[in-house]
C-alpha cells in the first residue's frame, strides 16, 4: 500500500488554513482535506486502513470489478503480504508493481546502483518474488519521473526497458508534471529498446489536457491512461495545472476514441489517499463502474468501447508477450 509522503512532503499548506497535520479527520475538516489533500500528512498513507480497503474491494467485486493494478514501488512503501491478504480476503486479483518511484523519493542505494543491478532486482521481483517474499509482481511501475527527467530516473528507465525486453512484461510510467514529459519518457524508453506498445503512460489527465496535444502524443503508440477519475477539485496542489473534472476527462477520452485509439485507452482512479476511500466520504474504488461508465454511455461512448477500456485493453497490456 502507499505511503505517498514523497508527494506531500514539501507541499505548502495555504497560510489561511489551520495546521492541518494536527486536525482530526472529521466531517468538519473534510472540505479542507479535499481541497488540500497533500497538506494533511495523515491523509497520504493507507497504512492502518486494511479493514476499510478490504471492505471497499469486496464492494468493488460486488459491482463487477475483478482485478486491480497496485503500483506502489520502491520510494513509496508497499507491503506485499498485506496485499496478498487483501486479495485473498476480497477475492479481487491484485497485480503488484516493481520498480522505482521519482528521484526525490528514492533511497541512496538506488542512486548508486548500476543499471544492471536495477534490472536484476526487477526481474527477480517478477520471476521469484518481491521484498523478501515469494509473491511475484505482475508489472514494472509506476516508474517515477520528474521534469526534467533526472540522471537516476533515466538510468531507471533504461533498466526498465532492459527488464521488459527480457521478460515481455507490461510497464507503466508516472510522467513529470509538464506536457512535454510523457514524450520525453517515451523517447528514452524507445532508445533503450523498450516496447512502447506494452507501455502505459499514466496521469495524462494532470499532464496533457489539450486535445490536440493529446492526439499528437497518442501517435507515439503507448497506452493512454487517464487515472484520476473521482478527483473533482480543480485546484491542483502539485503543479500549475487546473485539474479536469470527470466530464472533461470523458471529453478527452471521446476525442482520442474518435481518432481511432480505442485499443489504447485505459482508465483508473489512482486512489492512494484516505480521503478518497468511501469510509472517509470519498468516491471509492467503484466510482468508475458505478458513476463514470453511465456518464460515458450518455456522452456517445459505446459499450464496446467501455469494454475495451475496462476489460480488453488492460488484459492485453497485462499479458506477458
Ligand atoms: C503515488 C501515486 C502517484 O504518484 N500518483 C500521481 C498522481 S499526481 O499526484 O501526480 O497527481
Amino acid at each position: 500500500m502507499i505511503d505517498a509522503s514523497p508527494l506531500g512532503a514539501n507541499v505548502p499548506c495555504p497560510p489561511f488554513l489551520p495546521n492541518m497535520n494536527s486536525l482530526p479527520f472529521t466531517m468538519e475538516n473534510l472540505g479542507f482535506i479535499r481541497q488540500f489533500p497533500w497538506s494533511y500528512k495523515p491523509n497520504l498513507t493507507l497504512y492502518g486502513e486494511e479493514k476499510h480497503v478490504i471492505e471497499e474491494l469486496k464492494f468493488f467485486k460486488q459491482h463487477g470489478g475483478s482485478s486491480m493494478v497496485e503500483c506502489t514501488i520502491v520510494g513509496l512503501e508497499r507491503d506485499m503480504n498485506m496485499m496478498k491478504r487483501m486479495a485473498e480476503e476480497s477475492g479481487v486479483n491484485i497485480i503488484s508493481g516493481t520498480g522505482y518511484y521519482v528521484d526525490s523519493a528514492l533511497p541512496s542505494e538506488v542512486h548508486s546502483a548500476t543499471q544492471e543491478q536495477l534490472v536484476s532486482t526487477m526481474v527477480h521481483d517478477i520471476t521469484q518474488g518481491a521484498a523478501g517474499t515469494d509473491i511475484r509482481c505482475g508489472v514494472i511501475g509506476e516508474i517515477g519521473t520528474s521534469w526534467p527527467v533526472t540522471a537516476t530516473e533515466k538510468k531507471v528507465l533504461q533498466a526498465t526497458a532492459a527488464a521488459q525486453t527480457q521478460l515481455g512484461c507490461p510497464v507503466i510510467i508516472h510522467p513529470g508534471r509538464n506536457k512535454q514529459a510523457p514524450a520525453e519518457v517515451i523517447r528514452i524508453l524507445a532508445e533503450a529498446g523498450g516496447d512502447i506498445s506494452r507501455t502505459v503512460m499514466s496521469h495524462l489527465d494532470r499532464t496533457i489536457c489539450d486535445h490536440e496535444d493529446l492526439s499528437a502524443f497518442a501517435k507515439l503508440g503507448c497506452y493512454l491512461e487517464l487515472d484520476l477519475f473521482g478527483i473533482e477539485v480543480s485546484y491542483y496542489q502539485l503543479g500549475d495545472f487546473d485539474m479536469p473534472s470527470d466530464a472533461q476527462r470523458i471529453k478527452m477520452i471521446k476525442h482520442v476514441l474518435d481518432e481511432g485509439y480505442e485499443d489504447r485507452v485505459v482508465i483508473a482512479h489512482d486512489l492512494y489517499t484516505k480521503h478518497r476511500l468511501m469510509h472517509y466520504g470519498g468516491h471509492g474504488y467503484s466510482h468508475i463502474l458505478l458513476n463514470v461508465v453511465p456518464m460515458m454511455l450518455a456522452r456517445g461512448i459505446s459499450q464496446d468501447q467501455v469494454d475495451k477500456m475496462l476489460i480488453h485493453n488492460p488484459r492485453n497490456w497485462l499479458t506477458f508477450k
